[in-house]
């Protein structure tokens, strides 16, 4: 493929920023790394490392480190906002205090805004002035930061309401280690990604708490269905559920020891606290927030999430993590398939 060099700037220097910053590296493109800490900028332009993200990497030299924002982006149209969901509202007013460009705009922060139930995009949309904005694209799927960073194979999806805009991010990212697929469902791909950290969470406490792989499995399973009910009550088509932004990213966090959902999960269902939790993992842990907005959204959309609710309860009401699993179990029987269910209904009333 012949590839077109372009400038962009990549927002947020933690684990995710910088392995993607290195993909585009690899392909050739400008790269400029901002973070807000000066002496991490200071360690990526003098040594070549970001040591507290990613231990074991060396980064490209043709990374650059900005600690300026306005350098960051001064004569670049692509801008990949890394910095967890709870930052993009500060970050983004940063942005349009020193911005009269409009920036094609690729987001990979993985949340619900609780209160607002806003994805992301629609935060972006919300936040950024329509003159700044040229298009918004969410790339999504399942993609440590610790295997991207070491090339291992990965596999993404990119999302946008404009196509040809989603197929641009694609031609960006591309490349033999970093298949990017297209997917037309941008809200299918923001819902997925940020609700598999619910179940990641959830997938932790449940080996936390010693309960083996057909619990994991049952996990997944039915908390596929639940994201499912809920994304296509939004908006969302079912199929992208079964794609890399649905089933894709739930196996790769449920089942991965670098997933920070899971390990955090994990910490909890062995019996601590959640802030001693969140303190100690120095990263983002998305899904307790997003938790949050999961719960708002069920009642919402009055959808039944039984598993992202007793997450709620065990995080938010003190509920006991076992107590919550044995309530979870204990529910009444019910048809696996819905459809199916909702076919007998119909049956039994028209008796
Ligand atoms: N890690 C991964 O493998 C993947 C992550 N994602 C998603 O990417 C997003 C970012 O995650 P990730 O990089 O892993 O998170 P990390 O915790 O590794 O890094 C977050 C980065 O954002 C910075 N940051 C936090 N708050 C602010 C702020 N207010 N202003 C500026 N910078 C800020 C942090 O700085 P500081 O050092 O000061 O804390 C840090 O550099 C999340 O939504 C996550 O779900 C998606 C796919 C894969
Ligand atoms: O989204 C991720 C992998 O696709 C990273 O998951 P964690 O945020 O749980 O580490």
């Amino acid at each position: 493929m012949q590839r077109i060099h372009e400038k962009v700037a990549v927002i947020g220097a933690g684990s995710w920023g910088t392995a993607l910053a290195m993909v585009l590296a690899d392909n050739g493109h400008e790269v400029r790394l901002w973070g807000h800490k000066p002496e991490q900028i200071e360690e990526i332009n003098t040594l070549h490392t970001n040591k507290k993200y990613l231990p074991e990497v060396i980064l490209q030299d043709s990374i650059m480190g900005y600690g300026s924002l306005a350098e960051a982006l001064s004569g670049v149209a692509i801008m990949v906002l890394a910095v967890p969901a709870k930052a993009i509202r500060e970050v983004l007013r940063n942005i349009r205090e020193i911005r009269d460009e409009p920036l094609n705009i690729v987001h990979v922060s993985k949340g619900i805004e609780p209160d607002t139930l806003l994805r992301i995009s629609e935060v972006i949309e919300e936040e950024m002035p329509a003159h700044l904005i040229r298009h918004i694209v969410v790339l999504s799927g399942p993609s440590h930061a610790e295997e991207v960073s070491v090339r291992q194979p990965t596999t993404v999806t990119v999302s946008s309401k404009d196509m040809d805009a989603a197929e641009h991010i694609q031609d960006l990212f591309i490349n033999q280690h970093f298949r990017v697929y297209t997917n037309p469902d941008i809200i299918g791909v923001e819902i997925g990604g940020a609700l598999k950290n619910i179940i990641a969470l959830a997938a932790g406490i449940s080996d936390g708490l010693g309960y083996g792989d057909n619990a994991k499995a049952a996990l997944i399973t039915r908390g596929l269905a639940e994201i499912s009910r809920l994304g296509t009550k939004m908006g969302a088509s079912p199929l992208t559920f079964a794609g890399l932004a649905g089933i894709g990213d739930l196996i790769v966090t449920c089942t991965s020891v670098h997933s920070r959902n899971w390990r955090a999960g994990n910490l909890l269902g062995k019996g601590k606290n959640l802030q001693e939790v969140l303190d100690n993992m120095g990263m983002v842990v998305e899904g307790v927030r997003t938790t949050k907005a999961a719960h708002q959204l069920a009642q919402k959309y009055n959808v039944n999430m039984p598993i992202a609710n007793a997450l709620y309860d065990v995080l938010f009401n003190g509920v006991n993590a076992k107590d919550a699993v044995d309530s979870l179990m204990a529910r009444m029987k019910t048809h696996e398939m819905e459809d199916l269910a909702n076919v007998l209904v119909g049956r039994l009333q028209d008796e």
